[in-house]
């Protein structure tokens, strides 16, 4: 199938441009044109035009695209024209902070429930949603049909609740322990978050601007425009 080919930049820019069609779209605005989506997101439009060509003929040359009509398009390719259960795995610090961030709901990820295997946690709820133990686990996933995981267990833990998870039949891991996990990407996709990489990312620009004498630049697409 063709969306087997499609570069991870890509899909993540389709994810930007569908949040900047949303604020369009929410302004009245109809049409929009390559270069000011371009602009919006802050890349080149050629970028954006060879996105969107991947998927079809959207957009009328000299015109631009029409805001609703392709924001629908996008929702439909990254599958937010429907609900995706999630589960946490351990409601720590991170845990309970990102199950009572309202954003993932709002963007069609809804977190069920949230799995930790201290006693003295499962029953209770956080943000209202439920905390539960392993046993819990495997039931609510092999019920809500749940093929999405979010890691927010301590590093030396991670690796074997990956593994404990991908059993169970969760196909996608969004991992924030600071561990490279070892996965079969037959077996499931492993996204890493690690937020020390942005920082290193900004200690290192800021250090070589300060040598080069160099006003700091920022762009968080930068890296998103060149792969
Ligand atoms: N990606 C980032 O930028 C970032 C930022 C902060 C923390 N972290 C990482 O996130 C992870 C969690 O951090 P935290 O501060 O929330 O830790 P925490 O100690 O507050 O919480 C960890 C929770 O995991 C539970 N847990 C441990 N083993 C488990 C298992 N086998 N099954 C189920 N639950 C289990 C614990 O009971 C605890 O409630 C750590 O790996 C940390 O390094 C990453």
């Amino acid at each position: 199938m063709k969306f087997f080919k499609v570069p991870e930049p890509t899909i993540m820019r389709l994810s930007l441009y569908s949040r900047i069609l949303e604020q369009m779209e929410e302004r009245g605005i109809p049409i929009i044109s390559s270069v000011e989506l371009g602009d919006a997101v802050g890349i080149n439009s050629g970028v954006v035009r060879k996105d969107l060509s991947m998927f079809g003929e959207f957009g009328v040359r000299g015109v631009g695209y029409n805001v609703r009509e392709l924001r629908d398009n996008i929702r439909k390719l990254l599958g937010q024209d429907r609900n995706w259960p999630v589960i946490i795995v351990g409601a720590g610090h991170l845990g309970s902070s990102l199950a009572a961030y309202p954003g993932f709901t709002q963007r069609g990820f809804n977190i069920e429930a949230i799995v930790d295997s201290d006693p003295a946690l499962a029953g209770t709820t956080i943000q209202g949603h439920p905390v539960i133990d392993w046993a819990g686990a495997e039931q609510l996933i092999k019920e809500q049909g749940v093929r999405m995981a979010i890691l927010a267990v301590p590093p030396d833990a991670v690796q074997s609740v990956a593994q404990r998870m991908i059993d169970l039949g969760i196909e996608a891991i969004l991992n924030f322990s600071p561990i490279i996990l070892k996965v079969p990407a037959a077996k499931a996709q492993v996204q890493n978050v690690d937020l020390t990489v942005f920082f290193d990312l900004m200690r290192f620009t800021s250090n070589l601007n300060e040598q080069e004498g160099l006003r700091p630049q920022s762009s968080s697409l930068r890296g998103l425009a060149v792969r």
